[in-house]
């Protein structure tokens, strides 16, 4: 018999049962909650259902805080009021709330990993797409809609079809100025939007194996914007340096003895994978969007597509289409475009070093345009002022604000015109992703603060001389 790969082995532990159609009963370890979650707790409402076990869930606000501070008051009604919801929901149910003063705050998907709720070997899920990044401590972790949600409260347990497994390997190193990020676009570009749909991908090669812990969920971040249902690494000693010593994590003998389950999880060197794609590091250079999917990412070095030579009338349109609403040029120059402001933030990349890595472009410099800094969480955000980074922001022109969602999806209200042009750190460029008529580019934290200082995007190696 074939070896177990990573998700088989983390699988197997949570199978319950199987059902005739072929799907399993899964254990659910943890689930965290933020203010979508009210549809959720709605059904239970609506059936009058308790929550099965609710010291196994986490509400965090995140998706509509106000950024600018703290004060609900200033904000919208309708805003407040979905805050409110998730406040009301995890008391009446008696759940854990990391609410919009705690100052462990921040966004779910950094939260977890930073409280140490994340941990190897974890079944977790939350009703966000983006749920994958916390498969880089060995997680198995991927979003579910509102009904599994609910099914989730009221259970502690989710079906789910088994996904097929395909295995990322990248080999060889980076180049200075290449990050997670320019990874995770350059594969998605390779493979399309749709390259991972049906697969559960583990991350492996000697890349990855360098890559921090907080690089690799970047990685693992973006898994769902290439069709992925979700992103692993098998955990190393960094992972389990990372995770040792938070406050939810383990201690003492409970400690040992989850370490020694943490140790057995990875692919058996004779697992099978049902896909493998090889690609090597050297070949990542920083790359940008120049449209409106993740899959429509170039090196920052190269030229808007020309529709004229699509390979299909198909793929002709698609992209005179995304062209048509970015505004942009067949044959122009990347490093041509002109940006009207920045956003550094999202789940994707504001933590810690995303910031040092921001800062250190940005140092002693002065923005052409405007834009925000919203730390991945609050914690995030006491470390950068620790650092001193919030002044280099501040000092070259940038907003330093409050940890949240915010410009990402801007459903707190933090929204970039119609026509104007972003530099994002962000995971997302579809069309209105930051607001009706916005344009949206994804890049590293690096080059969007590049992009910052120049007022066009810019090919960081430049910068670096
Ligand atoms: C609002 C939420 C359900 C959504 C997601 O599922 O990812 C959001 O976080 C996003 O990034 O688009
Ligand atoms: S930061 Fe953006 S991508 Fe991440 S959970 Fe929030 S809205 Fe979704």
């Amino acid at each position: 018999m074939a070896g177990k790969t990573l998700f088989d082995k983390i699988w197997q532990a949570h199978e319950i049962c199987r059902n005739d159609e072929g799907q399993s009963l899964l254990w659910v370890d943890r689930h965290l909650a933020h203010e979508g979650s009210f549809h959720a707790f709605n059904k239970l409402a609506e059936r009058d259902l308790a929550v099965r076990h609710p010291e196994q869930t986490i509400g965090i606000a995140d998706h509509y805080v106000p950024t600018i501070g703290r004060d609900l008051i200033a904000v919208q009604s309708k805003v407040r009021n979905v805050i409110e919801q998730l406040v009301e929901n995890t008391r009446r149910h008696g759940v854990k709330l990391i609410g919009l003063d705690d100052p462990r705050q921040g966004i779910v998907h950094v939260v977890g990993p930073e409280q140490g709720i994340t941990q190897p070997g974890l079944l977790m899920v939350c009703g966000d797409s983006h749920t994958s990044t916390h498969g880089a401590l060995g997680a198995l972790a991927f979003g579910i809609g509102a009904s599994e949600v609910a099914h989730v409260l009221a259970t502690q347990t989710l079906w789910q079809t088994k996904p097929k497994r395909m295995r990322i390997r990248i080999d060889g190193a980076l180049a200075p100025g290449v990050t997670a990020k320019d990874i995770a676009l350059a594969w998605i570009s390779i493979l399309g939007a749709d390259g991972a749909r049906g697969y559960a991908i583990e991350y492996a090669g000697e890349v990855i194996d360098a890559l921090s812990v907080e690089a690799r969920l970047t990685l693992c971040n973006l898994s769902i914007e290439g069709g992925g249902r979700c992103g692993m690494i098998a955990p190393d000693d960094k992972t389990i340096d990372y995770v040792k010593g938070r406050p939810f994590s383990p201690e003492g003998e409970a400690l040992e003895k989850a370490e020694m389950y943490w140790r057995t999880l990875y692919s058996d060197a004779d697992a099978e994978f049902d896909r493998e794609v090889i690609l090597d590091g050297r070949d990542v250079a920083p790359t940008v969007t120049w449209g409106v999917s993740p899959e429509e990412a170039l090196p920052i070095d190269g030229a808007v597509p020309d529709p004229e030579v699509a390979g299909s009338e198909a793929k002709a349109r698609q992209i005179r289409d995304s062209l048509d609403y970015m505004g942009l040029k067949p044959g122009q120059k990347l490093t041509d475009i002109q940006v009207d402001r920045v956003f550094i933030g999202s789940c994707t990349n504001a933590r810690i070093e995303d910031l040092r890595s921001a800062a250190e472009v940005l140092r002693g410099k002065r923005c052409k345009v405007g834009g925000i800094v919203s730390p991945g969480s609050t914690q995030v955000k006491a470390q950068a002022e620790q650092e001193g980074l919030d002044k280099v922001f501040t000092d070259a022109g940038l907003e330093w604000r409050e940890s949240g969602c915010s410009m990402c999806v801007g459903m707190n209200g933090d929204l970039i015109p119609s026509g104007e042009r972003c530099a994002s750190t962000t995971n997302r460029n579809f069309k209105g992703r930051q607001g009706p008529g916005a344009r949206t580019h994804l890049m590293s934290p690096a080059m969007v603060a590049a992009a910052a200082i120049s007022g066009h995007l810019t090919d960081i190696r430049d910068l670096q001389g």
